[in-house]
C-alpha cells in the first residue's frame, strides 16, 4: 500500500495540535487539539472532517506524553491510528533549532541532542517539541520523524539584524544572536499574501504580522525574511498573551537588586505572567475586547499598550524594506480580531496605509484584502497554516531521502 499520509504534531506548552494530511491532495482528514495539558480541565477536541463530526472529551491529562497517546487513541478509533500503513511520515514543529538547522531535518539521536541542548532559549517550547517526538518515536519507531523549525526561515537575515550590540566574542561563546521564530508561519503567510495579490513571492515586500498568543512581526524581502522581531527567545518584541515583549535589560537587574527577584522567578514573571495577561489579567483578546466595551480601564490601557508596540513595528520595518506591498495580519488575533487590525494601522495613512470599515468587519473563512479600492499598500487578512506548511516540507523530505515505502 502507498505511504501518503503525514501527521502534523504541533505541541505547543500546554497544548498539542494535530492534522492527518493526505499528501496526494492536500486533503485533511482528521485535526484537533488537546489543551490545558497539566491542568484538571484538560479538554481534546478531535474532528474527523470529511464526516464533519467532532468529538470532545475534558477530564485531567498530565503531560505531553498523555496528549499525545489519547490523540493516538482517538485516530485509531476512526481507523486512522499511527499503526496504518499509509501513514507515510510525522512531522514536528520544532520551536528553537539555533544556528544549525536552517532546513527540516530527519531526526535521528543527534537531532534530539541539538534540540535538547537549545531548551534553555525556549523553555516553553523545546521541552514539548521534545516529548511529543519521543513518545511519537515509541509509538511508530519505524517511521521517518522529521523536525520543521520555527527558527529556519530566519536564517536570512543580514547579521545587521540578527546580531546584537554586544561584544561578538561573547556573542558567539553564547551563541546570541537573533533567531526569530513562527518562521513556518511567517514563510507560508509571505507566500500566500503574494498569491492574494497576484504576483511571484520574488517581486513582493510583505510585513507579516503573527499575533496569536505569542505574536511576532517580520519583513519579507522578495520571499526571504530580512528581520524579525524575535530574538534569542521567542520573548523579545511585541507585546504578547502573558510575554512582556520589548524592554529595557535594565529592568533585570533592577528586580534582581531591588526587588530581590532570582533569574528564574523573573524569567517567569516575563514569559509567564506579562504581556496582556499581566497588563489586565486576561490574555485572550476576546474577552479584552469585551472589557474595552465597557469602559474598563485596566483592559483598555492593556489594548492601548498592545497596539502601540505593534504600530512602532510596523514602521520599523517599513523603514527596513523601503517599499511595502502590503501588510498581512495572521493567526488567532490578526485573523478574527477587526479591533487590533483598524487601530493597528489607524493614523498610518501618511505611510498609504488603510483599512476599509466594511471588508475589515467581515469574516470569512480565507485570505482577504481589508484595504480600500486603489490602496498603494494592500492590508490583508492571511489565515496561516503551519500544519500544512510542515507537512508539505516533511512529506517533500521523506520522497527525496528515496523512502522506499513512498512509492
Ligand atoms: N474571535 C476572536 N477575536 C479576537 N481574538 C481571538 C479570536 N479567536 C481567537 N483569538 C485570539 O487568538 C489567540 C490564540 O491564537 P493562536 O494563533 O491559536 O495562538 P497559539 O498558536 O499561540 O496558541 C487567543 O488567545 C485569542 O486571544
Ligand atoms: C515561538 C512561539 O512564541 O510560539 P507560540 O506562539 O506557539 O507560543
Ligand atoms: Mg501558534
Amino acid at each position: 500500500m502507498s505511504s501518503t499520509r503525514v501527521l502534523v504534531l504541533n505541541s505547543g506548552s500546554s497544548s498539542v495540535k494535530y492534522q492527518l494530511i493526505d499528501m496526494r491532495d492536500g486533503e485533511r482528514l482528521a485535526a484537533g487539539l488537546v489543551e490545558r495539558i497539566g491542568e484538571r480541565t484538560s479538554r481534546l477536541r478531535h474532528t474527523l472532517v470529511a464526516a464533519g463530526d467532532t468529538r470532545e472529551q475534558e477530564g485531567p491529562i498530565a503531560d505531553h506524553e498523555a496528549a499525545l497517546k489519547a490523540v493516538a487513541a482517538e485516530l485509531g478509533r476512526d481507523g486512522l491510528g499511527l499503526d496504518s500503513p499509509e501513514l507515510a511520515a510525522i512531522g514536528h514543529r520544532v520551536v528553537h533549532g539555533g544556528e544549525f538547522f536552517s532546513e527540516p531535518t530527519l531526526i535521528d539521536e543527534n537531532v534530539l541532542t541539538e534540540i535538547e541542548r537549545l531548551i534553555p532559549v525556549a523553555p516553553l517550547h523545546n521541552p514539548a517539541n521534545l516529548t511529543g517526538i519521543r513518545t511519537a518515536q515509541a509509538l511508530r519507531p519505524d517511521l521517518p520523524q522529521v523536525a520543521v523549525f520555527d527558527t529556519a526561515f530566519h536564517t536570512t537575515m543580514p547579521e545587521s539584524a540578527a546580531r546584537y550590540a554586544i561584544d561578538p566574542k561573547i556573542a558567539d561563546r553564547y551563541r546570541i544572536r537573533r533567531y526569530g521564530f513562527h518562521g513556518t508561519s511567517h514563510a507560508y503567510v509571505s507566500r500566500e499574501t503574494a498569491r492574494l495579490l497576484g504576483r511571484a513571492p520574488g517581486d513582493v515586500n510583505v510585513i507579516v504580522l503573527h499575533l496569536g498568543n505569542g505574536a511576532s512581526a517580520s519583513a519579507v524581502r522578495g520571499g526571504r525574511c530580512v528581520d524579525t522581531s524575535m530574538g534569542l527567545t521567542p520573548l523579545e518584541g511585541l507585546v504578547m498573551g502573558t510575554r512582556s515583549g520589548d524592554m529595557d535589560p535594565a529592568v533585570i537587574f533592577h528586580l534582581m537588586r531591588v526587588g530581590g527577584m532570582s533569574a528564574d522567578e523573573i524569567d517567569t514573571l516575563l514569559n509567564k505572567r506579562s504581556g496582556l495577561f499581566g497588563l489586565c489579567g486576561d490574555n485572550d483578546m476576546r474577552e479584552i475586547r469585551r472589557r474595552v466595551d465597557e469602559d474598563d480601564e485596566q483592559a483598555g490601557l492593556a489594548f492601548d499598550i498592545y497596539i502601540h508596540r505593534l504600530k512602532k513595528y510596523i514602521g520599523a520595518y517599513y523603514a527596513v524594506l523601503g517599499r511595502v506591498d502590503a501588510v498581512a495580519f495572521t493567526a488567532g488575533v490578526g485573523e478574527n480580531s477587526a479591533p487590533v487590525r483598524e487601530a493597528a494601522v489607524a493614523g498610518l495613512e501618511g505611510l498609504g496605509l488603510a483599512v476599509d470599515g466594511g471588508l475589515n468587519a467581515v469574516r470569512g473563512d480565507g485570505a482577504r484584502l481589508i484595504s480600500p479600492a486603489g490602496a498603494r499598500v494592500a492590508v490583508a487578512v492571511v489565515p496561516t497554516d503551519e500544519e500544512m506548511e510542515i507537512a508539505t516540507q516533511t512529506y517533500a523530505l521523506v520522497n527525496e531521502s528515496g523512502n522506499p515505502d513512498l512509492t
